[in-house]
C-alpha cells in the first residue's frame, strides 16, 4: 500500500514539473509573440528613411509616443538602440513601403505646394538642401522635370514622384528649368493657384559664365565663351539666343509668370547673398513659406577650401556636409571687353527685372 502511494506521488511531482515547464513555455511564446507583434505595428512606412533624416524634431513629435511605446515595449522599457533608427535612415521610402504593405500610413503623398522654379546655375540646390532641414518641408531630392518635359506622365505620376508628408508639412521639388520654359506657368497654374514659388537669381553673367562652365565640363571641343557670346563679335552683336545669355534674360521670362500669378506668390531669393549670408535668405524663404525661423547662423559654417557655406550638420549625419564637387566650380576667365559688353548687353533688362520684381539686386 505504501508503495503504491509512494508511485502516485511520484507520478505526481513530475506531472507538475511538466505542467511548470509548459507553463513557462506558453509565457515565452505569448512574450514572443507580442513582442514580435508589436514591432510590426511600427508605423515604419510613415517613419521612412528621409523622414527620420530630415525632420527628427516632426518624426520625434508626431511618431513620439507611438514610437516610444512600441519601442519601448520591444526593448524592455530601455530606449531604442541607436542602431535601430540608423537602420531606417539607409531604409529608402520605396523599400520601407514594400516591406510592410496595407499598413495604416499616415503620412501620404501629396503635389507639392511649393516649387523652386530657377534660375539654372542661381543656386537651387544649395536652397533645396538647405531648406531640407526644416522638419516641416518634405522635398524631392532630384530634379523631376514634370512640368517641362514629362507633362504627359500626368498628375499620378507626378504625385507619386513626391516623398510621403505628413498634415502640415509643405511638400517641394526644384526643377530650375520651370522658370524659362513657356508651358510650365499655365500648367502649374492649372495644378494649384495657390502654390508658392520660388526663383534663386543671380547676376546673369555669372550664371552665363557657370552655365557655360558646366557645358565645357560635359563636352568637348565647345568654343570659347567669347565666340559664344557673340553673333557678331565685329560689331559687337550679343547672341540673346544662346542659352548662357538666353536664360539670364529674367524679366523677359518673369512676365510669363506673372500672367498667371500675382507678383506675392513669387519669391526672389539673392543668389549672391546666399553665399554670403545664407542664414539671412533662409530666414525670408521660410517667412515666405509661412513657416517658422527654424534654419538659423547655427546650421552654417563657411568651408575656406570650398569656398561656400556648408551645412554644420546635416539632419541625420554627424558630419560636416557641403555641396558636391559640381556645385562652385572655378570658373573661365573672361576677356574683360566681353564682360563689359554683357554688362551693356543686361543692363536695360536688369532694371526692368528689378522693376517688376519690386526690388534691386544690385547687379552693376
Ligand atoms: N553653399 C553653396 N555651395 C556650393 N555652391 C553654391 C552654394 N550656394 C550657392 N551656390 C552656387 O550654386 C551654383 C549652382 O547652382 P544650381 O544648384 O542652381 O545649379 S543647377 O542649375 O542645379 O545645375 C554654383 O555655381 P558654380 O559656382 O558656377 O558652380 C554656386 O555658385
Amino acid at each position: 500500500m505504501a508503495s503504491l502511494y509512494n508511485h502516485y506521488s511520484d507520478i505526481r511531482r513530475v506531472l507538475q514539473k511538466v505542467l511548470v515547464m509548459f507553463s513557462i513555455f506558453t509565457l515565452c511564446a505569448s512574450l514572443f509573440y507580442l513582442l514580435a507583434g508589436c514591432c510590426n505595428s511600427l508605423p515604419l512606412d510613415a517613419v521612412d528613411s528621409i523622414a527620420v533624416k530630415q525632420s527628427p524634431q516632426l518624426f520625434y513629435k508626431t511618431y513620439g509616443k507611438s514610437f516610444e511605446k512600441n519601442v519601448s515595449n520591444c526593448t524592455n522599457g530601455m530606449l531604442a538602440p541607436a542602431p535601430f533608427i540608423t537602420s531606417l535612415e539607409g531604409t529608402s521610402a520605396s523599400e520601407s513601403e514594400n516591406n510592410h504593405p496595407g499598413k495604416d500610413w499616415t503620412a501620404v503623398r501629396r503635389l507639392p505646394q511649393a516649387l523652386i522654379l530657377g534660375v539654372k546655375k542661381g543656386g537651387t540646390r544649395a536652397l533645396l538642401e538647405f531648406l531640407r532641414l526644416h522638419p516641416d518641408i518634405r522635398a524631392l531630392g532630384s530634379e523631376p522635370h514634370f512640368f517641362d518635359r514629362h507633362y504627359s506622365r500626368g498628375m499620378n505620376w507626378y504625385r507619386s514622384m513626391m516623398p510621403k508628408a505628413l498634415d502640415g508639412q509643405i511638400v517641394m521639388e526644384k526643377t530650375p528649368r520651370y522658370f524659362v520654359t513657356a508651358e510650365t506657368p499655365a500648367r502649374i497654374h492649372s495644378m494649384s493657384k495657390d502654390i508658392k514659388l520660388i526663383v534663386v537669381v543671380r547676376d546673369p553673367i555669372t550664371r552665363a559664365i557657370s552655365d557655360y562652365t558646366q557645358i565645357i565640363s560635359k563636352t568637348h571641343n565647345i568654343p570659347s565663351f567669347e565666340t559664344l557670346t557673340f553673333k557678331n563679335r565685329t560689331i559687337g552683336q550679343i547672341d540673346s539666343l544662346w542659352s548662357p545669355i538666353w536664360i539670364g534674360l529674367y524679366a523677359q521670362h518673369l512676365e510669363k509668370w506673372l500672367a498667371y500669378f500675382p507678383l506675392s506668390q513669387i519669391h526672389f531669393v539673392h543668389g549672391e547673398r546666399l553665399i554670403s549670408d545664407p542664414a539671412g535668405e533662409l530666414g525670408k524663404v521660410q517667412d515666405f513659406l509661412g513657416l517658422q525661423r527654424i534654419i538659423t547662423d547655427k546650421h552654417f559654417y563657411f568651408n575656406k577650401t570650398k569656398g561656400f557655406p556648408c551645412l554644420k550638420k546635416p539632419e541625420g549625419s554627424s558630419k560636416p556636409h557641403c555641396l558636391g564637387k559640381t556645385k562652385g566650380r572655378t570658373h573661365p576667365k573672361i576677356d574683360t571687353e566681353v564682360i563689359k559688353k554683357l554688362k551693356d548687353f543686361y543692363h536695360p533688362h536688369n532694371l526692368k527685372f528689378y522693376q517688376m520684381a519690386g526690388q534691386d539686386f544690385g547687379w552693376q
